[in-house]
């Protein structure tokens, strides 16, 4: 009993606040302290404490993740017994204060223009079915793991397929204005699947989609990213010159299969991103040789040698060549990238080699305006 009081006097309130409010929120990327989402904290008794938790809406996704992480963080302070979490949802006011701060005085503008430091990856195929979406979820999550914060703006407003390949689909929280994007495997994502119920058709054409695209780069709170990597949409369409014109300093990675149909496609949106002032990055070449795990057999089913042809006629790196692969295919079907779920495979292995071939160090700040002024 006498311990137990003992232990209970030893309960550091101030060390419980400072633990809990070091929690992050995953989705607004800031600490609950910093967030304005801890509340009151007390001892009511023995070495229970009570947290209020102030929610940025009271049917928040994350309500139970974000109760069991206060929980543990608490539960580790010394002489803490048993937690106790209430859930208090967040005033307008608190919200609005909160959207602004997120805004960062920036308005509606997006992050992402030429005083960013976030490096943003268009990447495209040309060819439709080349594994353009596997490719970029799993590059995305190799990117995570090596330390990167990392975002994925889904821009295949017509086929998306990043919300299947990441598990995730509900709608994002909306905060005055402003989307969160939806943290799944170490990195956020927004996609127009998000925000659709059924998969309706999105007939979006020009200046419609020059403003969805805007608004999912300015009206979505990415936090502070390393790296964005866009989905686009096959083809040489709409979408790349719009992301040219809200995203100058982006640059291009291009996927293909090692076949010439698909090589000959990808080898003109390469061009035309390069005419438009984008550069090109470097090729990654998808569905090269299936090695047989049992056999060992190599079987080129889609050729060989595309991704190579490919990056010589437009003079940029070949970055990798992924192999035909199982895991990619079925992990893709379940909804965890093969990045997760199958870590050993071939073609994981691969998409690994080429996060780490890409260049990721903050670009220079050479011949770019600063944003200082001299008084
Ligand atoms: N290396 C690979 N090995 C096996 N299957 C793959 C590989 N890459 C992609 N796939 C599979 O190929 C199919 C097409 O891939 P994905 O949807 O990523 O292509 P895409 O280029 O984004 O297509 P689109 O842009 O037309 O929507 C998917 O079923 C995917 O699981």
């Amino acid at each position: 009993m006498l311990a137990r009081a003992r232990a209970a006097g030893a309960v550091d309130l101030e060390a419980v606040r400072r633990a809990v409010g070091a929690v992050r929120d995953p989705e607004l990327d800031l600490a609950l302290a910093d967030a304005g989402m801890l509340g009151e904290v007390r001892l009511p008794r023995g070495g229970t404490v009570r947290v209020v938790l102030r929610l940025t809406t009271a049917t928040c996704p994350l309500r139970a993740e974000l109760i069991r992480d206060v929980r543990s963080a608490a539960t580790a302070v010394a002489g803490v017994s048993d937690v106790e979490v209430h859930v208090e949802a967040m005033s307008e006011t608190e919200r609005m204060s909160l959207a602004a701060r997120l805004r960062g005085g920036r308005g509606s503008r997006h992050p992402f223009g030429r005083e960013s430091s976030t490096l943003v990856y268009a990447v495209g195929s040309g060819k439709g079915g080349v594994g353009k979406s596997t490719v970029t979820a799993n590059l995305a999550v190799a990117l995570a793991r090596q330390g990167k914060r990392v975002g994925v703006l889904d821009a295949d407003v017509w086929g998306w397929s990043i919300p299947q390949l990441f598990g995730v689909r509900r709608p994002p929280v909306a905060l005055k204005g402003l989307m969160l994007p939806l943290p799944a495997h170490g990195v956020v994502l927004m996609s127009v699947g998000f925000l659709l119920e059924h998969d309706e058709p999105v007939v979006w054409r020009g200046p419609m989609l020059h403003k969805a695209i805007e608004q999912f780069l300015g009206d979505v709170h990415w936090g502070e990213l390393d790296v964005l990597l866009i989905d686009l949409p096959p083809g040489t369409g709409d979408v790349a010159l719009t992301l040219l014109e809200l995203v100058p300093d982006a640059q291009l990675l291009v996927v293909t299969t090692p076949q010439p149909a698909a090589q000959h496609v990808a080898a003109r949106v390469a061009r035309m991103a390069r005419d438009a002032g984008m550069p090109v990055a470097g090729v990654i070449e998808n569905m090269s040789t299936h090695v047989c795990s049992s056999c060992d057999a190599h079987t080129p089913l889609f050729g060989a040698g595309g991704g190579e042809r490919l990056a010589a006629d437009i003079e940029t790196a070949l970055l990798g060549q992924i192999p035909l692969d199982l895991p990619l295919r079925s992990s893709g079907d379940l909804g965890v990238p093969a990045m997760v779920a199958s870590p050993d495979a071939a073609s994981v292995v691969e998409v690994g080699r080429i996060a780490a071939r890409l260049p990721v160090a903050r670009r220079s700040l050479v011949g770019r305006s600063l944003p200082l002024t001299v008084v």
